[in-house]
């Protein structure tokens, strides 16, 4: 073998071999890339039946390992029928975007769509519908939208004051409201279990049918009040008219017994007229003596009468001034009965004469219902006793009709300062307390300066004198283990704090 053989052969071999490493790397690749077809086939697969089966062919002829030039006629088929279902996706896609937006418009239009929904749902409409970019991105916001619908249904289910439903404020509104009622003494049993049941359960059910009862029990007072009222009103006039009657009686009496003493009267002066004229006449003593005698008779007889007439005009007189006097008194009876009892009325309202304000037994009254919601509910309950700077020295100095006009405005400053769920009481004197429901001890604080800076404020001026007027605050809040009177004792403490600190301040004690 020559060099040039050796050679030939040695290249030939080298050609051979790179051949199959070109034929394997080949092989490679197009089972990689037949693969990769395959799998892209697999995820296209369910869209439409035509482009499976076309999708099938070709994964058939791709495991086959069919060449190049048997695939593309497969290919081209495969490539027109893809475009074709793009163009279907896209119809889709706007369809779908159409639909959901007119979903949503309508959802939009149910009433009952909670806020928080209604706002997210425009959100929605308006941006994420719009920033779409593939089919997949819909999932998610068909999720939220039909979640928005299920939210709206479920507010529509629900019946809109379920029995259970609590409303704890208008519960106390109930309460306060009771409190500022005054009932008749027969009721006092059923309002105080009314009240009871307020404080313990606030379910709308329950309010439902206290409110009932307090309406039915008030309808019942008005109606007996009414009565009352006509009761005393018509005894008053039928009084009246008795009185009326004897008086005219008694008058129609006295001018019949007048005209018989003037008639009288006018008798005995023509008797001592005649009697005069006959004593002229006589012509003898013992004439004179007779004519005498005989009108003496007659004249007594006539003064006996007179008298006998005005003795028994002045016994039915009086008889009939007793009558009159008794009906006056009995008048007088009605009216101061009647009196006492609107006076009695006003000893039980609820309410301070002078500031307006919800007095003392008021309070009470609130404080012990607050307290067994706070013992229910463990809730957050300020207490607040308020007191007066040096208000003697305002007595002293300017005079108590000052002191009283003090305490009004500084009442009306405080009732408006305060939230509606808060309640303000006269306690006595210049004190007053503050019952914060709902109000944790470090949230009061700040309306409390409030509160003290408002009076502050106030421009008094008496005397021509502006005067500037404080007030002391004490502030707790009720905790485990409190009795309202230790509860009570904190504030009050609190007070003193505050007071022995240089008053026009607020003291806190926890
Ligand atoms: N004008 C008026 N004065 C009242 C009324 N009720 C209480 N007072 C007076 O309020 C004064 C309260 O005085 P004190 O309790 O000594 O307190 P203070 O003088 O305000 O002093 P500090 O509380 O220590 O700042 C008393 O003089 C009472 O007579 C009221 O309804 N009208």
């Amino acid at each position: 073998m020559t060099d040039k053989t050796v050679l030939l052969e040695k290249k030939l071999s080298q050609a051979i071999s790179a051949r199959k490493t070109l034929e394997e790397a080949k092989k490679t690749q197009v089972s990689m890339l037949s693969d990769f077809a395959t799998r892209l086939s697999f995820s296209c697969r369910g869209q439409d039946v035509a482009l499976d089966n076309q999708l099938a062919k070709f994964r058939s002829a791709l495991n086959k390992g069919m060449e190049i030039e048997q695939l593309t006629p497969l290919i081209e088929t495969t490539i027109a029928q893809l475009k074709q279902q793009e163009a279907v996706y896209e119809a889709n896609e706007r369809a779908l975007t159409t639909h959901i937006q007119s979903a949503g418009k309508q959802l939009q239009k149910l009433k009952g769509l909670p806020d928080d929904t209604r706002r997210k749902l425009r959100h929605v409409l308006d941006h994420e519908l719009g920033d779409i970019k593939a089919v997949s991105e819909f999932v998610p916001l068909l999720e939220k939208i039909l979640q928005f619908y299920m939210q709206t249904l479920q507010a529509k289910a629900a019946p809109e004051f379920s029995s259970s439903t609590r409303n704890p404020e208008l519960a106390i509104e109930l309460l306060s409201l009771t409190n500022e009622l005054v009932f008749e003494e027969d009721v006092s049993e059923q309002i105080k279990q009314i009240k009871q049941s307020l404080s313990a359960d606030d379910s709308v059910d329950s309010l439902l049918d206290n409110s009932v009862s307090i309406i039915r029990i008030f309808a019942k007072s008005i109606a007996r009040e009414r009565q009352s009222a006509q009761g005393f009103l018509v005894s008053l006039n039928q009084t009246l008219e008795e009185l009326h009657k004897s008086i005219v009686e008694t008058t129609n009496q006295s001018k019949s017994v007048n005209h018989e003493v003037s008639a009288l009267n006018k008798r005995i002066e023509e008797k001592i007229s005649t009697l005069n004229h006959q004593t002229q006449q006589a012509t003898s003593i013992t004439e004179l003596k007779q004519l005498v005698d005989n009108e003496l008779k007659e004249l007594s007889k006539d003064l006996i009468e007179r008298e006998n007439i005005e003795r028994r005009d002045k016994e039915v007189l009086l008889q009939s001034f007793d009558k009159i006097n008794d009906r006056i008194n009995l008048l007088e009876t009605k009216v101061t009965n009647y009196k006492k009892r609107l006076n009695e009325q006003k000893f039980k309202s609820l309410l301070d004469g002078l500031t307006k304000l919800p007095n003392r037994a008021a309070f009470d009254d609130r404080y012990n219902q607050e307290f067994h919601l706070f013992e229910v509910h463990n809730s957050d309950v300020t207490l607040v006793v308020i007191d007066v700077d040096h208000f003697k020295s305002i007595n002293d100095k300017y005079g108590h009709s000052a002191g009283d006009k003090t305490l009004q405005v500084i009442a009306r400053a405080l009732k408006k300062s305060i939230r509606k769920a808060d309640f303000i009481a006269r306690y006595g004197g210049e004190e007053f307390v503050l019952l914060m429901p709902g109000m944790p001890l470090s949230s009061a604080q700040s309306p409390l300066e409030k509160i003290r800076n408002t009076v502050k404020a106030i421009p008094f001026r008496f005397k021509e004198k502006e005067v500037q007027i404080t007030i002391s605050l004490g502030a707790t809040q009720l905790k485990k283990g409190d009795t309202p009177l230790t509860a009570f004792d904190r504030a009050d403490n609190a007070l003193y704090d505050a007071k022995n600190s240089g008053r026009d301040k607020l003291c806190i004690r926890e």
